[in-house]
């Protein structure tokens, strides 16, 4: 929801832009911090949904620590000021000189995706007479009932370590002196709704976690990732629920008094708390279809041509008027960029539309800004948050 003071600041901007309510966010983190609080689980926020300077300093100032999947997260990650005992580096090609970085850094840990990656993580640590901590990220073959552009955790999928080579890994870990097995890592897929999905996490976690004891490797930590989705279809419902959330993994995980649980959340703190807000550029009225070209595009938000992904469209100019229940007219919103598929929305019902209008593409705070692209030589996208409007 935008006040008229924030539509009235946003129409003397320059568009696109993403529009940052800081207050939810603020919300958002509390509210998730408290949920996980209650158990003692730690939560590493997932840089990959979001690395806007502004969105990582509220989060590193909650106590949050940072899941990161390449050198340059882990580098801005401790740049913002995550402490560097709450960073860990997951991803499944890590390069040599992003290991080194990682391991110059004493960061907390890896999460290691392939047999291999073990015997190089322990290769380049030897060299620099170092020990890398170590969580193996097992891929469960557990499917999280997501969209499957999304999904990591089948046995088809690139990401972790299969259930078959865990024999091999602890053949690597037995003769690798420069590493210190720590734990576990799992995550299964992105935008996840049903939360019975990860009592079955659970159950395959318990089954890991016996599994190395038996062979001898202490788990002192159980990592079981993220994937907390958020509801597009209702972006006022702001604050996912953290508490039924956690409560599953406390009722369903065998959490030994050494273990500790953490958990890397993304989307579900993030997503909800920004909005792409664009101008109507042209409007065209056919005789099938109607157009609404916006001055933003799947270079800005690239979610719905790569997913088919959902995101609420409103015309914020019009709000005043679609609630006296004006009348409806269904337009497909679209972009400017020279593809067939750069488009927002098909047959959205919105108030009648005219050149200047502005449009808010809701719930676009994770993987929205952070997936932009130059294609077309387009501009940076810009960042205003609520702190701008005041
Ligand atoms: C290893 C890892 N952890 C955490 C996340 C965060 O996921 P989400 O934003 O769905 O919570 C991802 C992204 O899917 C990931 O790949
Ligand atoms: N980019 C995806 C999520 C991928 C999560 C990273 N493994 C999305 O927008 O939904």
């Amino acid at each position: 929801m935008f006040s008229d003071k924030d539509i009235a600041h946003f129409s003397k901007l320059e568009t696109p832009f993403y529009y940052y309510d800081l207050n939810l966010l603020q919300s958002t983190l509390n509210a998730c911090n408290k949920a996980a609080s209650a158990y003692k689980f730690h939560v590493h926020y997932a840089m990959k949904a979001n690395f806007n300077p502004i969105v990582l300093k509220k989060i590193e100032k909650v106590g949050f620590g940072a899941d990161c999947v390449s050198g340059n997260e882990v580098k801005k990650a401790l740049e913002l000021g995550f402490a560097k005992e709450k960073v860990v580096f997951a991803g499944v090609g890590k390069s040599d000189k992003e290991i080194n970085d990682a391991l110059d850094n004493d960061i907390f840990c890896f999460n290691v995706e392939s047999v291999q990656e073990l015997s190089v993580i322990n290769e380049l640590a030897e060299k620099k007479g170092k020990i890398a901590k170590i969580a193996i990220r097992i891929n469960p073959n557990v499917d999280a009932h997501t969209h499957a552009n999304i999904t990591t955790g089948l046995d088809e999928n690139k990401f972790g370590v299969n259930s078959w080579d865990m024999p091999a890994c602890a053949d690597v870990l037995n003769i690798s002196p420069n590493l210190q097995f720590i734990g576990i890592h799992f995550h299964i897929g992105s935008q996840i709704t049903n939360l019975d999905v990860y009592k079955n996490l659970c159950v395959r976690v318990n089954e890991f976690a016996t599994w190395f004891e038996d062979h001898g490797f202490k788990v002192t930590v159980l990592n079981v990732g993220g994937g907390l989705g958020i509801d597009y279809h209702n972006p006022n419902q702001q604050i996912p629920d953290f508490e039924s959330y956690f409560k599953i993994f406390a009722d369903f995980l065998d959490v030994k008094s050494y273990q500790e649980v953490h958990f890397e959340l993304g989307r579900a703190l993030v997503g909800q708390s920004a909005s792409l807000i664009s101008r109507v550029l042209y409007v065209k009225n056919g005789k099938k279809k109607n157009f609404i070209i916006l001055d933003a595009g799947m270079t800005e938000l690239m979610r719905p041509a790569l997913y088919q992904a959902y995101h609420q469209i409103e015309n914020i100019s019009k709000s005043k008027i679609v609630n006296q229940k004006s009348e409806i007219t269904k337009y497909d919103v679209v972009g400017p960029i020279c593809e067939s598929t750069d488009c927002f929305g098909k047959e959205v019902p919105l108030a009648e539309t005219f050149r200047n209008d502005l449009i808010a593409i809701r719930s676009a705070g994770a993987y929205g800004e952070v997936m932009a692209s130059h294609y077309n030589l387009r501009e940076n996208v810009q960042t205003v948050s609520s702190e701008d409007v005041g």
